[in-house]
């Protein structure tokens, strides 16, 4: 039998020990101290006693009520465990009983004595039926949340389904939209595949299987692999929403609130109430994303711009019937159809650079702007001696800021005249080369040529290619008869001869301006300024001011103490300082400007040109200046540019070839006509004539024949800028290349012919217009020697001791005799010798004895050209072509 002690006793029922005692004595217990034992029987004693009392207490009101009594009692206990692994000594573990036992005695009236300490017993029992009753609140308040959540799911169910439904019709639409599209664009590339003929054989294989692909897709119902699994994660997604699968980061006010609810030691709250506004749902239709597309492009950028793994790309691709890697690059049309097919809008975008886009931008900007008349740019050229130093000179002298003591302090490669009735912008570097050479480099600064003729020497050589130059330009001429003061000054025999040119001065009845003018005496200078401005009203010269700056450099240094500087002649706009300017592959901040008197300023607007300090390198003339929004973009359009320098550079002297004539015509379509700019030099001016006329007369639908220019005498440098930047072919008639030209044709790449039959020069251009097929015969002169003396012998006849100075001069070749790069002979060499013995070959830079058979006019100073006939199939494929 269960003992325990009357200390327990009284801890278990909450009696003070003393009253225990005396209770327990009331009961007939015999218990004297806290540790007496008492058994069971002697509790229940003592219980029925404390009854009893409290039944006669309350008048048996109480025991009525009561129904059941309640004991608990807690025993420890110690249990020895064994851990094992040989371990002998064991483990205690204290163990705690607990028990309740309750004692149900119906309503039965019990005539014991009810005691003051059993209403522990009565708050015991409060205790538990307090319990109950907020267990019972909770349980109806969890129904009520779980009923409150299946309403809320049966709402989130008919939305999915409604979503579900939206989806599917929207799937449908789009599918039937790309499948009109396809087709559109299949029977589009069926017309350009017609149209076009063979093209690109390669491109048009994987693009044709892809298209193939294509329609196959289509046709199993639009839906590929691909689709279907991306239906089912689809599906998975909303099942998983519809569970809730995620793990929901409630906002912190929904824990705070939380947190509240449970209280202190409340029971825990089950997180049932999910706040679905704050959740993250799992996409559950594909995003359709609009993808830009550049000419070329990898699979790896592709992916990315679709957010979709490489390898997913290249899946489709596979399917599509293309094999490609990560890194290859796949044009534009094939990534347009992957795009597609992966279910993304494709938007193909041309390859626009930087620069492009800044130039678009500038001009749009323009555009926009109402132009303000400006002052014209003005270069003055003509032949060597003519007076154009003297002539800009002067008015440099006189009439830069006029009335300013000083005058101009700086050489700046330009000024600004202002003179009574308007300003006008000279280019300080006479003379057509520089001219030309800026053209060549795609700067077109030049409003008004002024011409210069002296009055005592007439329209001489230079003049007519300065004339040649103005007119291939574009620009109007204003004549400049200079030297009036001279009293051989024949007025009348200039507009002879400008006449005899094609200008035809106003007094004769056409539209040239010829203005005498002394830069001794100053006469007719104003009249030229009036004229200037006369032809710069005629032709509106107008620039919007309110833009951004651009310009062009018409030189630069490098200056000790400034850095680089840089003249740039203003086009539009107002150039600042602090302005950030590209100019070339080069940028930077305006850090000062200065006019053309030293002067500071602080801009300058159209037609002005400034010194500007502040870029990071020396531009070269003819560069592009912009002003741009900031730095970072000026440098990366810099670094572009400096990247495309070399293409540019080849790109300029891609000079045009005859044999591209007919083939490049097809890159402006068929319709249009193409001109073949050529630029012919003869020997006599007979033959230069007879040469033009029939160049001019050969029959072409497709191309049209120019002369930009034609003239007696040997090929000059001059000849070759002006073929250079009118992208023309130099046809030479019994003339040669002087040796500056030769420079220049080999880095330019300009493509000169020499022929010495016109017949042949004919058949050649005819050809080639017609985009003929055959074979031409090519000359290619393979050595010069430069005739130094000339010895004769009875028995050789004239002899000249010659040095090589390029190339080989080789026994068995036929040969030129030319003198000033005009040919004198044909021929072919009687002898070579070197040292008295005869050679076969004397390299270039040894000096050899040529005798030229049948020839004994030789001089010295004359060259002797040794050429090789070769003949060459033409380039030109009509079978493509055609
Ligand atoms: N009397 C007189 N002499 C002039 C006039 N203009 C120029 N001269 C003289 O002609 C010569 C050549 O003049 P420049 O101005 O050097 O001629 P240019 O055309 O610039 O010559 P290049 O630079 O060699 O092409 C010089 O001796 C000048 O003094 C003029 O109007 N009257």
């Amino acid at each position: 039998m269960a003992q325990t002690t009357v200390k327990q006793l009284a801890s278990e029922t909450g009696i003070p020990v003393e009253r225990l005692v005396s209770r327990l004595a009331e009961a007939g217990v015999e218990a004297r101290s806290a540790e007496d034992q008492i058994s069971d029987e002697d509790k229940l004693k003592l219980l029925s006693h404390l009854r009893n009392a409290e039944s006669a207490r309350s008048g048996g009101k109480l025991g009525a009520k009561r129904s059941s009594v309640s004991l608990r009692r807690r025993s420890t206990s110690e249990l020895k465990v064994n851990t094992g692994r040989g371990s002998t000594s064991g483990r205690t573990v204290n163990v705690e009983v607990r028990k309740r036992r309750t004692f149900d005695k119906g309503n039965e009236q019990t005539d014991e004595e009810p005691v003051a300490e059993e209403v522990s017993e009565a708050r015991t029992e409060q205790l538990e039926q307090e319990r109950a009753e907020a267990e019972a609140a909770e349980n109806a308040k969890r129904e009520e949340e779980q009923r409150k959540a299946a309403a809320e799911q049966a709402q989130r169910d008919e939305e999915e389904r409604q979503r579900a439904e939206n989806e599917a019709k929207r799937q449908a639409d789009i599918a039937a939209q790309k499948e009109a599209e396809d087709k559109a664009r299949r029977e589009a590339m069926e017309r350009e595949r017609a149209k076009h003929g063979k093209q690109a054989v390669q491109t048009d294989t994987t693009r044709s299987r892809v298209q193939e692909n294509l329609r196959r897709a289509a046709e199993s119902h639009g839906r590929t692999d691909d689709d279907i699994k991306r239906e089912k994660e689809r599906e998975q997604g909303e099942k998983a929403a519809k569970r809730k699968e995620l793990h929901v980061a409630e906002g912190k006010q929904g824990r705070r609130k939380d947190k509240k609810k449970r209280g202190g030691g409340g029971r825990r709250q089950k997180n049932v109430n999910v706040a679905t506004e704050h959740t993250f749902e799992r996409p559950t239709a594909p995003v359709i994303r609009d993808i830009e597309i550049p000419e070329l492009i990898t699979v790896a950028d592709l992916a990315q711009k679709m957010a979709v793994k490489g390898g997913e790309v290249l899946k489709r691709m596979m399917k599509l019937g293309v094999m490609a890697t990560i890194n290859q690059t796949v044009d534009q049309d094939t990534a347009t159809i992957i795009v597609e097919e992966m279910g993304h809008n494709p938007k193909p975008v041309a390859a626009e650079s930087a620069e492009e886009a800044l130039e678009q931008e500038v001009h749009a900007e323009e555009e926009q702007v109402e132009g303000v008349t400006r002052a014209p740019v003005v270069t003055i050229m003509g032949h060597v001696d003519h007076g154009k130093t003297s002539l800009l000179d002067y008015i440099r002298r006189t009439k830069v800021q006029a009335g300013e003591a000083g005058g101009i302090t700086q050489h700046i490669g330009a000024y600004h005249v202002i003179h009574d009735k308007g300003a006008v912008t000279f280019i300080d570097t006479p003379g057509h080369a520089a001219f030309t050479r800026m053209r060549a480099r795609g700067a077109e600064i030049t409003d008004i040529a002024i011409l210069i003729v002296a009055a005592d020497d007439g329209v001489m050589p230079q003049t007519k290619e300065s004339i040649q130059h103005a007119k291939a330009a574009g620009v109007p001429i204003v004549v400049a008869v200079t030297k009036m003061d001279v009293p051989s000054a024949d007025l009348e025999k200039v507009r002879a001869g400008l006449a005899a040119e094609d200008l035809i001065p106003e007094s004769w009845g056409g539209d040239i301006q010829v203005v005498p003018v002394s830069s001794k005496t100053g006469e007719g200078v104003d009249d030229l300024l009036d004229a200037l401005l006369l032809q710069a009203e005629v032709s509106e010269f107008k620039a919007p001011i309110d833009v951004p700056a651009r310009g062009v450099v018409i030189e630069s240094s490098l200056e000790k103490g400034r850095g680089p500087v840089a003249t740039i002649l203003v086009k539009a706009g107002r150039l600042k300082r602090g302005d950030t300017i590209l100019a070339g592959p080069h940028h930077g901040r305006v850090r000062a400007m200065f006019n053309e008197l030293g002067e500071q300023v602080k801009e300058a607007g159209p037609s002005i040109p400034v010194e500007v300090l502040g870029l990071s390198g020396t531009p070269e003339a003819g560069d592009s200046a912009f002003v741009v929004a900031n730095e970072r973009k000026a440098k990366e359009i810099a670094a572009q540019r400096e990247e495309q320098q070399r293409d540019t550079k080849l790109a300029q002297q891609q000079a045009a070839r005859l044999e591209e004539v007919f083939s490049a015509m097809g890159e402006n379509g068929p319709a249009e006509t193409k001109d073949l700019n050529l630029l012919v030099k003869g020997d006599v001016q007979g033959s230069v004539e007879a040469l033009v006329e029939s160049l001019r007369k050969i029959p072409s639908q497709e191309v049209k024949i120019r002369i930009i220019s034609s003239g007696v005498g040997g090929i000059s440098e001059s000849d070759v800028e002006l073929a250079m930047a009118s992208q023309a072919i130099i046809i030479g008639f019994n003339v040669r290349a002087d040796n500056k030209a030769r420079k220049s044709i080999s880095e330019s790449g300009t493509d000169v012919r020499y022929y010495s039959v016109i017949y042949e020069a004919i058949e050649d251009v005819t050809n080639a217009v017609n985009g003929l097929l055959g074979t031409e015969l090519r000359e290619e002169i393979i050595g010069l020697a430069e005739v130094r003396d000339v010895f004769r012998s009875s028995k050789l006849g004239a002899v000249a001791g010659c040095l090589v100075a390029d190339g080989a001069v080789v026994r068995g070749q036929p040969i030129r005799v030319l003198r000033d790069n005009v040919v004198v002979y044909e021929g072919e060499l009687e002898s070579l010798r070197r040292h008295r013995d005869d050679v076969n070959r004397v390299p270039a830079g040894t000096e050899c004895g040529i005798g030229v058979k049948n020839y004994n006019d030789i001089k010295p100073g004359d060259q002797i050209e040794v050429y090789e006939r070769t003949e060459i199939q033409r380039k030109v494929d009509v079978a493509e072509t055609a």
